[in-house]
């Protein structure tokens, strides 16, 4: 059946009109000004709403084995959280442990997330180095439709990956076409802060943002940035949190470095006082990597977004319960790191963004959908609202208010950061592939209704970036 979407006030990441869409298997075939609706097509009427692109969030971890645990949302629970939050697309990540075959990893968690009802792709993390990882890169680029690769700096004894499998791997991406990505800590240094202060008898969740300082962030940005500058590739660090990455990303966009970077909702609502905390429960439910920080940073995030330093925003998805929390009561190392947003991402950077007068309407879509698209190779399959485009859409009640509770959510997490918090400016339905897939509280989407999204490599900025490394290239001096 064809779905006709009616009155809806269409906004872009560059316009903003008046329109009827016309969806048929999936995309959209008609965007007029008025549609004639039939017997054979299921009408919605968007009258008073903003019809934007579906969300997509370039940064979550359903089900993720990590710290001795498993994240509690699966790709079932946490992709219809997604649903209902308006993200119609995530990315998530392939983890794989230190030796084992990255595709065989690629493996696991595509049979994992056949369960998701909303589309979902994977960037691939390089936790080691070897010949198979550099011929899985090339298989997984050429035949799974992979074209990132993550690099978590930090999580030494772990997945953490050196300055030289950076190295192999980012020269890898190059030659691929795909775009390396990090997790910007530096991991010795957070390794040495966590043993001194357990050392100093400071145990709790309140240790966390000391071992985990801005500058550790940053320095370690600047060198993922700087070995990326030196091999000549683009370069996207995901959940930047401090002020400092952001001035060391401006810095190398200014001196002609292909920098994107990411940042989370949550680092732009939420400050480092909730790690003071007197109730345990309550302190480590906060406990992620990057950690929140002092207020200053949040407005350095803001403007990083409005001057276009940043690029996207995601969740960092990755829910843990109390139980699983309490694994640290002893040792606050130990506690599983990760926060859950993935609900709520959309509506708190309206609610923060728009209704605050720090973003438009169309940076909204920009900074929500349209930017991870271009920057992964999705758009305008993804991102857009245009004829051929897949028809995901959030339909936006902007005068709409709702208190973000526990009680409503989706995901399966028993603790909700943002409790109690009103916003105005929520999804009232999300359309997925043409299909209503939530609508006013409920999910309808099923368990598998996702469809796995294959990344093309060599993304449009990868014609600027081998043309600019062409030109600079080293020549040897004749001297015969
Ligand atoms: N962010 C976090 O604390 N947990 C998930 C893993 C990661 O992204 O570092
Ligand atoms: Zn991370
Ligand atoms: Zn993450």
């Amino acid at each position: 059946m064809s779905l006709l979407i009616k009155n809806g006030n269409i906004v872009t990441h560059d316009q903003a009109y008046r329109a009827d869409i016309l969806c048929d298997n999936g995309v959209i075939t008609t965007i007029e000004n008025s549609i004639l609706e039939t017997s054979s097509m299921e009408v919605i009427d968007a009258e008073g709403l903003l019809v934007m692109p579906g969300g997509i969030d370039p940064h979550t971890h359903m089900q993720l084995p990590f710290m001795g645990t498993v994240a509690i949302d699966d790709f079932e629970s946490g992709t219809k959280a997604a649903l209902a939050g308006g993200t119609t697309t995530i990315i998530d990540f392939v983890i794989p442990n230190p030796q084992q075959r990255i595709l065989d990893a690629y493996h696991q968690w595509r049979e994992w997330a056949e369960k998701s009802a909303c589309d979902y792709s994977f960037h691939v993390a390089i936790t080691w180095w070897a010949n198979s990882v550099y011929q899985d890169m090339k298989t997984l680029v050429e035949q799974y439709g992979v074209n990132s690769f993550k690099h978590f700096m930090a999580y030494k004894n772990a997945i953490m990956a050196t300055d030289e499998m950076m190295i192999a791997s980012f020269n890898r991406c190059l030659e691929l076409g795909a775009i390396p990505t990090v997790h910007a800590e530096n991991g010795e240094l957070v390794y040495h802060l966590q043993q001194s202060l357990l050392e100093r008898g400071i145990t709790g969740p309140e240790a966390h943002p000391s071992s985990r300082p801005p500058i550790v962030e940053s320095e370690a940005a600047n060198r993922a940035i700087t070995i990326a500058a030196a091999i000549g590739s683009p370069i996207y660090i995901v959940h930047i949190s401090a002020k400092q990455t952001v001035d060391a990303i401006q810095y190398a966009q200014n001196n002609g470095h292909r920098v994107y970077g990411e940042c989370l909702a949550v680092h732009l609502t939420m400050d480092d006082s909730v790690y003071q905390n007197t109730n345990w429960e309550y302190a480590a439910a906060h406990v992620m990597s990057p950690p929140f920080r002092p207020k200053v940073h949040q407005q350095a995030l803001w403007n990083g977004l409005t001057s276009g330093t940043l690029h996207t925003t995601a969740t960092d998805h990755c829910a843990f319960c109390d139980e699983q929390k309490a694994m640290g009561k002893e040792d606050f190392t130990k506690i599983p790191n990760g926060v859950s947003s993935v609900e709520e991402r959309l509506t708190l950077l309206w609610n923060e963004g728009v209704n605050k007068g720090r973003i438009t309407a169309n940076e909204f879509v920009a900074l929500t959908s349209t930017n991870s698209a271009k920057i992964f190779n999705i758009y305008p399959q993804k991102g857009a609202i245009q004829i051929g485009s897949d028809a995901d859409f959030v339909l936006w009640d902007q005068n709409r208010n709702k208190k973000i509770s526990l009680k409503t959510q989706k995901s399966k997490v028993d603790f909700n950061i943002f409790e109690g918090m009103k916003v105005t400016g929520i999804p009232v339905c999300t359309i997925l592939a043409g299909k209503v897939a939530y609508r006013d509280g409920d999910v309808i989407a099923q368990a598998g209704d996702g469809r796995y999204i294959n990344r093309d490599t060599f993304a449009p900025y990868y014609s600027a970036t081998k043309l600019k490394n062409q030109i600079n290239q080293a020549k040897a001096v004749d001297r015969k």
